[in-house]
């Protein structure tokens, strides 16, 4: 029978694109949570002074070299993409947008956020920035993502910069204490991505991406999300150790910490992905979030009881 004609026009080899297709193209609610802890880290690194021009262009240039990044990911994932469910509708997979139109995007998503970041706050945040752009886009997505089941640990160091480059915007030098929450992050990408790396394993064995359980197998994995759990609420306690944050972060990473466990031990003495590896992913994300969160809270309400007494 033949094919009806498609409503849809193609425009150079690809489906008329919508901005939804650009816009999912910056992975944009991963995206958000990587810009709270880029905000956080300003806001800490000089409490109550921060300059609104360093937070301001600070706040969009890592913004659009984080989307920047996310958009490179894509062109060079499309092919892993299409092969995996929960990525296969995605705009290059789809047609959508074709790998020059979303390069040609990535390209001018990242020279603005470095032009901001160079000449509206600091040449150090934006090379560094930089840095982090490769270290995701190029070092982890091209090579480390299909070399070793290592990939997301050391590829999670570029995922971790956030709250250090917020906090070079605002003083325009890495101090030790920005380190403590580069450490967090580091530690909370493997839990983070193995809990859902768990629950969706079939696909990343069928696209031949070798992450953990598929290369060492799901239980090993359990195993391991759990120790870096614990090394996470270990390494959550430094702030408050070494005098950066104070007693309400210390019973909020407590108790933040207590729930992470909670799971991660669920996932492994069960064995019951189904119920629980979802689960514990998206208590990651809340985890994190509420992280920084109190770490803001903790810094800012002595401020503002100050203001108000
Ligand atoms: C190498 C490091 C990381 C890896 C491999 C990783 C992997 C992933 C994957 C595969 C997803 C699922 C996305 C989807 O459903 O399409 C995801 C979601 C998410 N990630 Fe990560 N992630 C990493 C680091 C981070 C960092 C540093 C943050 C924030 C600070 C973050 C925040 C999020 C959020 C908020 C989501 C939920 C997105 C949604 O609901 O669609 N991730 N991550
Ligand atoms: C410039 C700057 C601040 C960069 C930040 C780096 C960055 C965007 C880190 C996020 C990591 C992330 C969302 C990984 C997704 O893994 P994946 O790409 O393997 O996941 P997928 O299977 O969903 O594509």
């Amino acid at each position: 029978m033949p094919q009806a004609p498609t409503k849809m026009a193609l425009v150079g080899g690809q489906v008329r694109a919508h901005w939804r297709d650009y816009y999912e193209l910056c992975k944009p609610r991963g995206g958000a949570l990587i810009v709270f802890t880029a905000m956080v880290g300003m806001f800490l690194a000089s409490p109550g002074a921060v300059p609104l021009g360093a937070f301001l262009f600070g706040t969009l240039g890592i913004a659009l070299c984080a989307a920047s990044g996310a958009a490179i990911n894509h062109v060079v994932d499309e092919e892993v993409d299409a092969r995996m469910a929960r990525t296969k509708r995605r705009p290059l997979p789809t047609g959508h947008l074709n790998r020059a139109g979303a390069l040609g995007f990535a390209f001018a998503l990242g020279l603005a956020g470095m032009a901001l970041l160079i000449w509206l706050v600091n040449p150090l945040t934006a090379w560094l920035t930089f840095a982090s752009l490769v270290g995701y886009a190029v070092v982890y997505t091209v090579f480390l993502k299909r070399a070793t089941p290592q990939n997301i640990v050391i590829g999670g160091a570029a995922g971790a910069a956030p709250p250090v480059l917020g906090w070079v915007a605002v003083t325009g030098e890495v101090q030790p204490h920005a380190l403590l929450l580069f450490l967090i992050i580091f530690a909370w990408t493997p839990p983070h991505f193995w809990a859902l790396a768990i629950a969706r394993y079939r696909d990343y064995a069928e696209a031949e991406i070798p992450m953990l359980p598929v290369t060492h197998g799901v239980a090993l994995t359990r195993l391991h999300l759990l120790l870096y759990t614990v090394l996470l609420v270990l390494v959550s306690l430094l702030p408050f150790a070494t005098g950066m944050s104070g007693w309400i972060y210390l019973v909020g990473a407590m108790g933040l910490g207590a729930g992470f466990l909670g799971q991660a031990l669920a996932l492994l003495v069960t064995g019951d992905d189904a119920r629980y590896a979802m689960p514990t992913f998206g208590y990651s994300i809340f985890y994190l979030m509420a992280l920084f969160a109190v770490l803001f809270v903790d810094a800012y309400l002595p401020l503002l009881g100050g203001l108000l007494a």
